[in-house]
Protein backbone atom coordinates (compact mmCIF):
# COMPACT_ATOMS: atom_id res chain seq x y z
CA UNK A 1 0.00 0.00 0.00
CA UNK A 2 3.18 2.43 0.63
CA UNK A 3 3.58 3.60 -2.96
CA UNK A 4 3.43 5.81 -5.59
CA UNK A 5 1.02 7.43 -5.80
CA UNK A 6 -0.64 6.98 -1.99
CA UNK A 7 3.07 7.82 -1.12
CA UNK A 8 4.57 11.16 -2.46
CA UNK A 9 7.60 11.68 -0.24
CA UNK A 10 7.76 15.07 -1.79
CA UNK A 11 3.97 15.85 -0.29
CA UNK A 12 5.47 17.10 3.30
CA UNK A 13 8.52 19.01 1.40
CA UNK A 14 5.93 21.26 -0.87
CA UNK A 15 6.05 24.38 1.82
CA UNK A 16 7.62 26.27 4.00
CA UNK A 17 5.83 25.24 6.83
CA UNK A 18 5.41 21.72 6.05
CA UNK A 19 9.58 21.81 5.92
CA UNK A 20 9.76 23.06 9.27
CA UNK A 21 7.08 21.26 10.93
CA UNK A 22 8.88 18.09 9.16
CA UNK A 23 12.60 19.16 9.93
CA UNK A 24 14.37 16.48 11.92
CA UNK A 25 17.56 18.17 13.42
CA UNK A 26 17.80 22.34 14.40
CA UNK A 27 20.72 24.19 14.35
CA UNK A 28 20.66 27.13 17.05
CA UNK A 29 23.14 29.90 17.99
CA UNK A 30 23.00 27.94 21.41
CA UNK A 31 25.00 24.96 19.65
CA UNK A 32 28.01 27.00 18.58
CA UNK A 33 31.09 27.95 20.38
CA UNK A 34 33.14 30.91 18.76
CA UNK A 35 36.78 29.83 18.76
CA UNK A 36 39.14 33.59 18.85
CA UNK A 37 42.87 34.22 18.66
CA UNK A 38 44.03 36.74 21.73
CA UNK A 39 47.15 38.80 20.83
CA UNK A 40 49.46 41.19 23.07
CA UNK A 41 48.99 44.62 22.32
CA UNK A 42 46.13 47.43 21.48
CA UNK A 43 45.68 46.54 17.67
CA UNK A 44 43.34 44.09 15.78
CA UNK A 45 45.17 41.79 13.68
CA UNK A 46 43.63 40.30 10.76
CA UNK A 47 44.85 36.67 9.46
CA UNK A 48 45.41 36.70 6.01
CA UNK A 49 44.33 33.00 5.19
CA UNK A 50 41.45 33.47 6.98
CA UNK A 51 39.40 36.06 5.87
CA UNK A 52 37.22 37.59 8.33
CA UNK A 53 38.77 36.80 11.13
CA UNK A 54 41.49 38.86 13.09
CA UNK A 55 43.36 38.06 16.54
CA UNK A 56 42.29 40.40 19.02
CA UNK A 57 44.07 42.11 22.01
CA UNK A 58 42.38 41.42 25.33
CA UNK A 59 39.73 44.05 25.44
CA UNK A 60 38.24 43.05 21.65
CA UNK A 61 38.31 39.24 23.32
CA UNK A 62 35.93 40.70 25.65
CA UNK A 63 33.91 43.07 22.84
CA UNK A 64 33.65 39.83 21.15
CA UNK A 65 32.55 37.92 24.25
CA UNK A 66 29.56 40.71 24.51
CA UNK A 67 28.52 40.31 21.11
CA UNK A 68 29.04 36.12 21.42
CA UNK A 69 26.50 36.74 24.38
CA UNK A 70 23.91 39.16 22.50
CA UNK A 71 23.81 36.58 19.87
CA UNK A 72 22.99 33.61 22.24
CA UNK A 73 26.34 31.60 21.44
CA UNK A 74 26.49 29.82 25.00
CA UNK A 75 30.70 29.79 25.01
CA UNK A 76 34.05 30.96 23.27
CA UNK A 77 37.17 29.54 23.07
CA UNK A 78 40.40 30.67 23.37
CA UNK A 79 44.24 30.36 21.73
CA UNK A 80 47.09 32.91 22.18
CA UNK A 81 49.67 34.13 19.75
CA UNK A 82 52.40 34.30 22.15
CA UNK A 83 55.24 36.55 21.20
CA UNK A 84 58.23 34.71 19.80
CA UNK A 85 60.15 36.08 22.67
CA UNK A 86 58.34 34.10 24.76
CA UNK A 87 58.63 30.68 22.78
CA UNK A 88 61.37 28.26 24.35
CA UNK A 89 61.95 24.31 23.60
CA UNK A 90 59.85 23.54 26.99
CA UNK A 91 56.76 25.78 26.35
CA UNK A 92 57.27 26.91 29.96
CA UNK A 93 54.66 29.99 29.27
CA UNK A 94 51.72 28.02 28.74
CA UNK A 95 52.51 27.08 32.98
CA UNK A 96 53.13 31.25 33.72
CA UNK A 97 50.05 32.14 35.78
CA UNK A 98 50.29 35.40 34.42
CA UNK A 99 50.97 34.48 30.75
CA UNK A 100 48.70 36.01 28.27
CA UNK A 101 46.11 33.41 28.14
CA UNK A 102 45.61 34.00 31.88
CA UNK A 103 44.97 37.77 31.38
CA UNK A 104 42.70 36.99 29.43
CA UNK A 105 40.43 34.54 31.17
CA UNK A 106 40.35 36.67 34.47
CA UNK A 107 39.09 39.88 32.03
CA UNK A 108 36.46 37.61 30.16
CA UNK A 109 35.55 36.42 33.59
CA UNK A 110 34.80 39.99 35.27
CA UNK A 111 33.46 41.79 32.48
CA UNK A 112 31.14 38.65 30.88
CA UNK A 113 30.95 36.15 33.28
CA UNK A 114 28.15 34.43 31.58
CA UNK A 115 29.62 33.50 28.62
CA UNK A 116 32.12 29.96 28.94
CA UNK A 117 35.58 30.20 28.46
CA UNK A 118 36.90 26.82 27.12
CA UNK A 119 40.53 26.91 27.06
CA UNK A 120 43.71 24.92 24.69
CA UNK A 121 45.68 22.72 26.03
CA UNK A 122 48.72 22.17 24.12
CA UNK A 123 52.30 23.56 24.23
CA UNK A 124 52.33 24.62 20.56
CA UNK A 125 51.61 28.43 20.64
CA UNK A 126 54.60 28.02 22.98
CA UNK A 127 57.03 26.37 21.51
CA UNK A 128 60.05 27.22 19.61
CA UNK A 129 60.07 23.98 17.67
CA UNK A 130 55.94 24.61 17.45
CA UNK A 131 54.95 21.39 19.01
CA UNK A 132 52.47 20.71 21.24
CA UNK A 133 54.70 18.98 23.42
CA UNK A 134 58.63 18.49 25.01
CA UNK A 135 60.52 16.86 21.61
CA UNK A 136 63.92 14.52 22.24
CA UNK A 137 66.69 15.08 20.12
CA UNK A 138 65.20 12.95 17.41
CA UNK A 139 62.40 15.56 17.08
CA UNK A 140 60.00 13.21 18.84
CA UNK A 141 57.59 14.38 20.94
CA UNK A 142 57.75 12.85 24.64
CA UNK A 143 54.31 11.75 26.29
CA UNK A 144 54.76 11.90 29.77
CA UNK A 145 57.13 14.70 30.32
CA UNK A 146 54.70 16.47 27.96
CA UNK A 147 51.38 15.49 30.26
CA UNK A 148 53.58 17.23 33.17
CA UNK A 149 53.11 20.56 31.89
CA UNK A 150 50.10 20.40 30.63
CA UNK A 151 48.80 19.38 33.78
CA UNK A 152 49.94 22.56 34.99
CA UNK A 153 48.89 24.45 32.17
CA UNK A 154 45.79 23.26 32.26
CA UNK A 155 45.71 24.66 36.66
CA UNK A 156 46.34 28.39 35.65
CA UNK A 157 43.78 28.44 33.03
CA UNK A 158 41.37 26.71 35.90
CA UNK A 159 42.86 29.27 38.63
CA UNK A 160 41.92 32.37 36.12
CA UNK A 161 38.62 31.23 35.63
CA UNK A 162 38.26 28.56 32.44
CA UNK A 163 35.03 27.06 32.38
CA UNK A 164 36.33 23.95 30.13
CA UNK A 165 39.67 22.91 29.78
CA UNK A 166 40.16 21.30 26.01
CA UNK A 167 43.12 19.51 25.82
CA UNK A 168 44.33 19.49 22.05
CA UNK A 169 47.41 17.88 22.50
CA UNK A 170 47.17 14.13 22.12
CA UNK A 171 49.20 12.84 24.68
CA UNK A 172 47.88 9.12 26.17
CA UNK A 173 46.83 9.95 29.68
CA UNK A 174 46.64 13.82 30.11
CA UNK A 175 42.83 13.82 30.34
CA UNK A 176 43.42 11.18 33.65
CA UNK A 177 46.08 13.59 34.99
CA UNK A 178 44.14 17.00 34.35
CA UNK A 179 41.19 15.82 36.03
CA UNK A 180 43.11 14.18 39.18
CA UNK A 181 44.35 17.75 39.59
CA UNK A 182 41.47 19.76 38.62
CA UNK A 183 39.28 17.73 41.88
CA UNK A 184 42.65 17.92 44.02
CA UNK A 185 43.05 21.34 42.87
CA UNK A 186 39.14 22.67 43.94
CA UNK A 187 37.87 23.01 40.63
CA UNK A 188 35.53 19.94 40.99
CA UNK A 189 33.38 21.92 38.71
CA UNK A 190 35.57 22.80 35.96
CA UNK A 191 35.16 20.67 32.53
CA UNK A 192 37.00 18.68 30.29
CA UNK A 193 36.58 18.67 26.66
CA UNK A 194 38.99 16.07 25.10
CA UNK A 195 40.12 16.60 21.48
CA UNK A 196 39.84 12.83 21.89
CA UNK A 197 40.30 11.85 17.69
CA UNK A 198 42.22 15.04 16.40
CA UNK A 199 43.53 14.06 12.73
CA UNK A 200 46.55 14.92 11.71
CA UNK A 201 45.07 16.63 8.62
CA UNK A 202 46.01 19.26 6.19
CA UNK A 203 43.16 21.65 7.59
CA UNK A 204 44.78 23.30 10.39
CA UNK A 205 47.15 26.06 8.27
CA UNK A 206 45.31 29.09 8.71
CA UNK A 207 45.34 28.46 12.77
CA UNK A 208 49.35 27.92 12.79
CA UNK A 209 49.18 31.47 10.96
CA UNK A 210 46.94 32.78 13.13
CA UNK A 211 48.95 31.53 16.69
CA UNK A 212 52.35 31.98 14.86
CA UNK A 213 53.05 28.30 14.64
CA UNK A 214 53.30 27.50 10.58
CA UNK A 215 57.22 29.23 9.93
CA UNK A 216 58.28 27.08 13.29
CA UNK A 217 56.71 23.64 12.83
CA UNK A 218 59.65 21.54 12.37
CA UNK A 219 58.48 18.25 10.33
CA UNK A 220 54.74 17.36 11.19
CA UNK A 221 52.77 16.06 14.06
CA UNK A 222 52.02 12.49 12.78
CA UNK A 223 53.25 10.57 15.79
CA UNK A 224 50.56 12.07 18.02
CA UNK A 225 47.71 13.11 16.13
CA UNK A 226 46.08 10.36 14.21
CA UNK A 227 46.07 8.90 11.29
CA UNK A 228 42.64 9.96 8.55
CA UNK A 229 42.73 6.42 7.38
CA UNK A 230 41.62 5.03 10.74
CA UNK A 231 37.91 4.98 12.38
CA UNK A 232 38.38 2.13 14.97
CA UNK A 233 41.18 3.81 16.65
CA UNK A 234 39.06 6.97 17.48
CA UNK A 235 36.29 5.00 19.34
CA UNK A 236 39.25 3.79 20.92
CA UNK A 237 40.85 7.33 21.84
CA UNK A 238 37.21 8.44 22.91
CA UNK A 239 36.42 5.39 25.11
CA UNK A 240 40.01 6.11 27.07
CA UNK A 241 39.22 9.25 26.98
CA UNK A 242 35.75 8.84 28.44
CA UNK A 243 37.49 6.73 31.30
CA UNK A 244 39.77 8.44 31.87
CA UNK A 245 36.97 11.79 33.18
CA UNK A 246 36.20 13.72 29.84
CA UNK A 247 33.32 15.20 30.12
CA UNK A 248 32.58 15.58 26.06
CA UNK A 249 34.54 14.98 23.24
CA UNK A 250 35.97 15.89 19.92
CA UNK A 251 36.51 14.99 16.84
CA UNK A 252 38.69 17.38 14.26
CA UNK A 253 38.50 18.03 11.48
CA UNK A 254 34.80 18.41 10.96
CA UNK A 255 33.36 17.98 7.29
CA UNK A 256 35.79 15.23 6.36
CA UNK A 257 34.81 13.42 9.79
CA UNK A 258 31.41 12.98 9.84
CA UNK A 259 31.39 9.61 9.50
CA UNK A 260 33.92 9.66 13.29
CA UNK A 261 31.14 11.88 14.07
CA UNK A 262 28.27 9.16 13.82
CA UNK A 263 30.24 6.24 14.83
CA UNK A 264 30.92 7.92 18.06
CA UNK A 265 27.90 8.89 18.98
CA UNK A 266 26.61 5.38 18.09
CA UNK A 267 28.69 4.00 20.35
CA UNK A 268 28.70 6.87 22.83
CA UNK A 269 25.66 8.55 24.37
CA UNK A 270 28.03 11.22 25.30
CA UNK A 271 28.35 15.10 23.80
CA UNK A 272 30.18 14.72 20.76
CA UNK A 273 31.55 18.28 19.33
CA UNK A 274 33.03 18.68 16.31
CA UNK A 275 35.50 21.58 15.21
CA UNK A 276 35.29 22.95 11.78
CA UNK A 277 38.71 24.00 11.50
CA UNK A 278 40.61 27.19 9.84
CA UNK A 279 41.13 24.66 6.32
CA UNK A 280 37.56 24.24 6.27
CA UNK A 281 36.13 27.98 6.98
CA UNK A 282 39.19 29.44 4.02
CA UNK A 283 37.60 26.56 1.62
CA UNK A 284 34.44 28.04 2.29
CA UNK A 285 35.52 31.60 2.21
CA UNK A 286 37.29 31.09 -0.94
CA UNK A 287 34.52 29.19 -2.72
CA UNK A 288 31.90 32.42 -2.26
CA UNK A 289 34.83 35.00 -3.52
CA UNK A 290 34.78 32.67 -6.09
CA UNK A 291 31.73 32.91 -6.57
CA UNK A 292 31.11 29.00 -6.45
CA UNK A 293 28.99 28.66 -3.76
CA UNK A 294 26.63 31.35 -1.56
CA UNK A 295 28.50 31.92 1.25
CA UNK A 296 25.51 32.18 4.24
CA UNK A 297 23.84 29.36 2.60
CA UNK A 298 26.92 27.28 2.33
CA UNK A 299 27.70 27.90 6.42
CA UNK A 300 24.15 26.90 7.27
CA UNK A 301 24.31 23.91 5.66
CA UNK A 302 27.67 22.42 6.64
CA UNK A 303 26.63 23.61 10.57
CA UNK A 304 23.47 21.51 10.29
CA UNK A 305 25.55 18.73 8.89
CA UNK A 306 27.11 18.20 12.02
CA UNK A 307 24.22 18.49 13.88
CA UNK A 308 22.62 15.88 11.86
CA UNK A 309 26.00 13.30 12.07
CA UNK A 310 25.07 13.85 16.15
CA UNK A 311 27.30 16.77 17.47
CA UNK A 312 25.85 18.54 20.43
CA UNK A 313 27.74 21.65 18.84
CA UNK A 314 30.61 22.74 16.82
CA UNK A 315 33.06 25.26 16.83
CA UNK A 316 33.12 27.33 14.17
CA UNK A 317 34.70 30.73 12.95
CA UNK A 318 31.87 30.84 11.14
CA UNK A 319 29.66 31.49 14.89
CA UNK A 320 29.01 35.01 14.91
CA UNK A 321 27.75 35.01 11.61
CA UNK A 322 25.66 31.79 11.77
CA UNK A 323 24.13 32.95 14.83
CA UNK A 324 23.09 36.24 13.05
CA UNK A 325 21.80 34.22 10.07
CA UNK A 326 19.70 32.41 12.61
CA UNK A 327 18.16 35.08 14.27
CA UNK A 328 16.41 36.22 11.63
N1 LIG B 1 44.03 23.10 18.87
C1 LIG B 1 43.20 23.85 18.02
C2 LIG B 1 43.54 23.71 16.60
O1 LIG B 1 44.51 23.04 16.26
C3 LIG B 1 42.61 24.34 15.61
C4 LIG B 1 42.92 23.97 14.21
C5 LIG B 1 42.25 24.81 13.14
O2 LIG B 1 41.30 25.58 13.35
O3 LIG B 1 42.72 24.66 12.02
MG1 LIG C 1 44.07 9.85 23.38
Amino acid sequence: MSRYPALRMRRTRAAPWSRSLHAETVLTPADLIWPMFVTEGDDEEPIASLPGVSRWPIAGIVDRAREARNLGIPCIALFPNTPNALRSADGAEAANPDNLMCRTIRALKDAVPEVGVLTDVALDPYTSHGHDGLIDEAGYVLNDATSEILVRQAMVQANAGADIIAPSDMMDGRVGAIRDALEQGGHANVQIMAYAAKYASAFYGPFRDAVGSRGLLAGDKKTYQMDPANREEALREVELDLAEGADSVMVKPGLPYLDIIRSVKDAFQVPVFAYQVSGEYAMIEAAAAAGAGDRDALVLETLMAFRRAGCSGVLTYHAAHAARLLSR
